[in-house]
């Protein structure tokens, strides 16, 4: 089978070579030519089976997701699919899905997890949109996803949008997960009674209730830099997080977690927080509570 493959990123890149490795003959174009097998999209259209061509667009969501895909519905024939993989807003697919149906295209939209490490250990795929279209796809599928029973790395989750769906909660149990594992190395750090931090998150790595891959990955990185010193605390969100949150308020569904492994990273970027200066301000006026001076650190 051959398809073609939009955005060679650090996810695109390693997703042609997974599918290369596993049979599927990928024609891939970026904009960088470095990296690309060809230079246009058009000439990567052209070089795939008019009628039943698959196009899977893997880049920023968004803007640039919604150019390649309004592109695609002018190159691409009746019978063709697009794929789109990238972490876009399921609001985004039905347009994606209306559009190219004008011109006979089909649409399917994957949340696809696993990061630099799918190459490897193969994708988390999440699929939405059509079933016939799904099942002629499945090689594809097959060959990004984890080795193994295919319904441990694969799901057809309903109609179109529910993959990206799908993957924004995933993302923001993401985020959960990663801020409990977080503010549990903060609390051993806190006391000297545990001396080996790291030590003992990587003894939580085999036989414990909380042992799993976040986990790992901890125990990676404080191996590479013990005491975090490193790097800086500043910690960015792509909308993933933000998206669930809003999408909790519209369903009333309460995700006191999600929402603050959320905030606590608005709050990694603050230098000095307005509210808490406001907190201190306020009691000192109504209690003539003490208050520090901006710039002074505590003891
Ligand atoms: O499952 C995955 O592989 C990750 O969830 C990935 O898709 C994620 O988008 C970014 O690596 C970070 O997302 P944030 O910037 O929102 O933390």
């Amino acid at each position: 089978m051959r398809i073609g493959l939009v955005g060679l990123g650090k996810m695109g890149a390693n997703m042609r070579t997974r599918l290369r490795a596993g049979g599927i003959d990928v024609v891939g174009y970026d904009r960088n030519p470095e990296v690309t097998d060809v230079g246009s999209l058009a000439e990567l259209v052209d070089a795939l089976p008019a009628g039943e061509r698959f196009v899977w667009v893997m880049v920023p969501a968004g803007d640039i997701t919604h150019g390649v895909v309004s592109a695609l519905a002018g190159l691409l024939a009746p019978g063709d699919t697009v794929i789109e993989g990238g972490n876009s807003h399921y609001q985004d697919d039905a347009r994606h899905a209306q559009a190219l149906a004008e011109h006979g295209i089909g649409y399917l939209d994957v949340g696809v997890s696993g990061g630099v490490w799918g190459l490897e250990n193969g994708y988390g795929l999440m699929v939405g949109g059509d079933a016939a279209l799904v099942e002629r796809a499945l090689p594809v599928f097959d060959a990004l996803r984890p080795e193994g029973p295919r319904d441990e790395g694969f799901v057809h989750a309903g109609a179109v949008g529910a993959g990206h769906y799908a993957k924004m909660v995933h993302n923001g149990i993401e985020y959960g997960l990663m801020q409990a594992y977080a503010e549990g190395f903060e609390l051993l750090e806190a006391k000297d009674i545990v001396t080996d931090v790291p030590g003992t998150l990587k003894a939580w790595s085999r036989g414990t209730v909380v042992r799993s891959w976040l986990l790992d990955l901890l125990v990676k990185a404080l191996e590479e830099d013990p005491s975090l010193d490193e790097i800086s605390d500043w910690v960015e969100d792509s909308g993933e997080g933000r998206w669930t949150v809003d999408e909790a308020i519209d369903s009333a569904v309460p995700l006191p977690v999600i929402s603050a492994a959320l905030f606590a990273r608005f709050s990694s970027r603050q230098g000095a927080s307005p509210a808490m200066k406001a907190v201190a301000a306020l009691r000192h006026q109504f209690g003539g509570h003490a208050v520090r001076p901006a710039g002074q650190s505590p003891e």
